[in-house]
């Protein structure tokens, strides 16, 4: 178990450390790290050859206490910002006034549904701006960790919410957008803050059938990681050049994360260049402890610290390498030069973030409190909602007709919900408008009724004031699903139904033959065949974790006021799936006892496809003919590929006329999907393979969207992990019942794009040996 007391101490301090440290009359103001003019690896290596090695060890937690003999403050490294400033150990929100709020954004799993990355820059540069004012106000850290970018594999998994969905390209696109806004781009002179992709690797699973996060072991094949576990992670540590990465959990493959030299150094540092040294690794929270206990892969708890630290885990999160490196170090377990890279990398950092220069030299540092919940801040936290509701059933009763005499029933438990909306780690709200309020805004009777709370209970004592509700009503709106009460970190779902209590009240509902919309929320997708199969529903909307505006975005799109064009960013499984797979099995691909994972593999019927998504009109679509039919031959395109990574190299961009045919001006979002015969087998059924959002296309008018495409996106994956251009027969598809393909087919043999680093043949764990690249539980003795 972690150290929960420990760690719920941490919460209690550390919240006010100077804003940094003194570099025109404290003691280090001749040492080279005040040197604006040096470079930051000079600058660092300057202060780290400073400190004795018991400083250097007692700098390595997440609460590091500085040097105060060298004026060096102490530094929270622990704060939190998913989807805005958010409690957390390094975030100390004023209890009133100034800093005492910050704008809360709709949680990622409902962002991912917008599939616009220039929305996810924009709501993470005013997620950074906000960091910047906080911080100079000595209320935050500069770096965060955020974001949660492990692919939501299986549906139970209760943090799957904080993940923008399940398809790897869709989140490397959405990460790299992400950390442009909170970075402030790929290399700025000073970064607006550091992100921290998390948690490498595989962990997606908190407790299910006696395993739980802090001891799983999850044996992932090399295709399956390279296909799907990684690419967001390479999206951020290669492609995005994130600042830092934190380590998870579980085990992989037999040898726990932060222990793990090979995902640590040989896949993240060396084969994908982040090899800087203004970046590091932190544990998750106690991580370092867990390879002691209950992983018992080392076997003392010096060895355990000096493992992770070896191994390239800079930061511990908690105090365990301030307790236990101590004696590592006189045990001969660790070098000093090992503990001096890890400071190194972490003021590296802090001198990229602009912590020892003058205020003057930064942009950053003129930030302030009127910075905090701008207008434009509050209205990209709406419109961020807007992009991304997804309307999933309409008979046409939607938009809704609202006159001053239209009464409506608002009823549930997602009704009037106010934190609730923000989902988990988040922080405090200026505002948290719900459904309720939304409607009591609009000049119409609102007749409300909580009825059941959360999921409900078997009584049916809070029922009556619901058929008042819904006598008394015109239209009856619905508000349910799902909440952190089921859903959370630490708690995997147990059931991915509806509550029995719920849809009792929903079906009871809908016998008035009213017109009714029923609003599924929450993070997880629940079955919602009742919904869509009863003719008496006349609408279904999937509104997730809508943040601060989230209610007055539902009742927009309710009433037409705007169009809905959400996409659902993962599959919405029948309830018997989760019967089918264990939640342990890491396999994609169909198998015995698993149906196949995510809208690639999946070989049953979903209620609702990935990408699913309907609007208040219709759409056709083309893609210029000259691509049709096309041959193109494989060498000539690697040939012509001049990227030191030959998977960025661009194929193809294809443009796509798309023409609303209805009567409502809307957006839409071209989502390109690659199918056919080509690589190995079995064959997926389609990949995402680039998506673009177009705004507000007129009816009877057309615009273009480019998909682009490169020769990552045609490649598959082989069993050793290598990503590989293969001949074969190509299609490109827009959106999940194509409106457009072109066929094309690549010829002559298969080219090698990127040449992936094999793991050591066999992963020792205390005796028994793993053998990575297969599917399940196979031990060697
Ligand atoms: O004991 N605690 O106080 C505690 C708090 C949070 C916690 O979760 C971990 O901390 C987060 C750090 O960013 C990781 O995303 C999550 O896995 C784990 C333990």
């Amino acid at each position: 178990m972690t150290g929960l007391l420990g760690l719920a101490t941490l919460l209690l301090v550390g919240k006010a450390a100077a804003l940094s440290p003194d570099c025109v009359n404290g003691p280090l103001r001749n040492n080279t790290v005040c040197n604006t003019s040096a470079t930051p690896l000079d600058r660092a290596t300057a202060l780290i050859d400073l400190f004795t090695i018991a400083e250097k060890i007692n700098n390595t937690g997440s609460t590091s206490p500085g040097v105060p003999r060298l004026g060096l403050p102490p530094y929270q490294w622990w704060s939190e910002a998913l989807h805005g400033v958010a409690s957390s150990p390094g975030v100390n929100f004023s209890s009133s006034g100034n800093y005492s709020y910050a704008t809360s954004f709709p949680q990622p799993i409902l962002l991912g549904a917008a599939f616009d990355d220039a929305l996810i820059t924009a709501v993470a540069t005013v997620v950074s701006t906000e960091a910047r004012a906080f911080n100079n106000a000595n209320r935050t850290g500069l770096d965060f960790w955020t974001p949660n970018i492990n692919p939501w594999r299986d549906p139970r998994w209760g943090r799957g919410q904080e993940t923008p969905g399940e398809d790897p390209y869709h989140l490397s696109s959405y990460v790299h957008a992400l950390i442009d806004g909170l970075q402030g781009g790929y290399d700025p002179k000073y970064k607006r803050v550091v992100a921290t992709c998390k948690h490498f690797a595989g962990y997606d699973m908190e407790t299910w059938n006696g395993n739980f996060r802090y001891q799983w072991d999850a044996q992932i094949s090399s295709q399956d990681l390279v296909e799907y576990y990684l690419p967001p992670f390479q999206s951020c540590a290669r492609d995005s050049n994130v600042g830092a990465f934190m380590c998870s959990y579980n085990a992989f493959n037999g040898v726990p994360t932060c222990a793990d030299e090979y995902l640590l150094q040989t896949v993240l540092r060396e084969h994908w260049g982040w090899t800087n040294e203004q970046q590091w690794v932190v544990s998750d929270c106690d991580a370092v402890q867990n390879i002691f206990m209950p992983h018992d892969y080392a076997s003392t708890r010096e060895q355990a610290a000096a493992d992770a630290l070896n191994a390239g885990t800079d930061i511990n999160c908690g105090t365990y390498y301030q307790n236990h490196l101590p004696a590592a170090f006189a045990q001969g377990l660790f070098n000093e030069s090992t503990v001096t890279r890890s400071l190194v990398r972490q003021y590296s950092s802090l001198i990229r973030l602009g912590y020892f220069d003058p205020p003057e030299e930064q942009p950053y540092r003129a930030l302030t409190w009127s910075d905090v919940d701008t207008a434009a801040s509050q209205q990209l936290a709406y419109q961020a909602a807007v992009e991304s509701i997804v309307l999933l059933k309409n008979d046409g009763t939607l938009p809704l007709s609202v006159k001053s005499n239209t009464s409506i029933a608002l009823i549930g438990d997602w009704a009037n919900a106010t934190k609730q909306m923000q989902g988990n780690y988040f922080g405090v709200a200026p505002y948290l408008h719900s459904p309720l309020y939304a409607a009591q805004q609009l000049n119409v009777t609102v007749n409300y009724a909580q009825g059941i709370g959360g999921q409900g209970d078997p009584t049916t004592n809070n029922w009556l004031p619901v058929w008042d509700a819904a006598d008394k009503s015109d239209i009856i709106i619905f508000a349910g699903g799902i909440d952190n009460s089921v859903e959370s970190e630490g708690m995997d779902r147990v059931s991915i139904n509806w509550s029995g209590a719920q849809l009792d009240m929903i079906g009871q509902l809908a016998q008035y033959g009213k017109p009714m919309v029923v609003l599924q929320m929450g993070g997880g997708q629940i079955d919602s065949s009742p919904i869509v199969s009863n003719p008496n529903i006349s609408a279904l909307l999937w509104g997730g974790y809508p943040g601060q505006d989230g209610g007055v975005a539902i009742m927009d799109i309710l009433t037409g006021k705007k169009a809905s064009a959400g996409r659902l960013p993962a599959t919405q499984y029948p309830s018997e799936y989760i019967r089918q797979v264990p939640m342990t099995n890491m396999s994609l691909r169909p198998g015995p006892n698993n149906p196949g994972r995510t809208y690639k593999w999946y070989n049953g019927t979903a209620v609702f496809e990935f990408g699913s998504g309907m609007h208040y009109t219709n759409f056709s679509a083309s893609i210029n003919s000259t691509y049709n039919s096309k041959n193109f031959s494989i060498s000539s395109l690697t040939s012509n590929c001049n990227e030191s990574y030959m998977d960025r190299c661009t194929f193809q961009n294809f443009a796509v006329d798309v023409h609303n045919t209805g009567s409502v001006a809307s957006d839409y979002v071209a989502l390109g999907f690659l199918t056919g015969s080509f690589g190995p087998q079995p064959y997926p059924k389609k990949s995402l393979v680039n998506y673009q959002r177009l705004f507000n296309v007129k009816p009877g008018s057309s615009e273009t969207a480019t998909l682009n495409l490169t020769l990552g996106s045609l490649s598959r994956i082989d069993e050793m992990g290598n990503r590989v251009l293969y001949p074969g027969e190509y299609a490109l598809m827009v959106d999940t019942t194509p409106l457009a393909m072109v066929n094309f087919t690549l010829s002559g043999q298969p080219a090698m794009l990127d040449k992936w680093p094999q793991p050591p043949p066999a992963r020792t764990q205390n005796g028994t040996y793993y053998v990575s690249g297969f599917d399940g539980e196979q031990l060697l003795n």
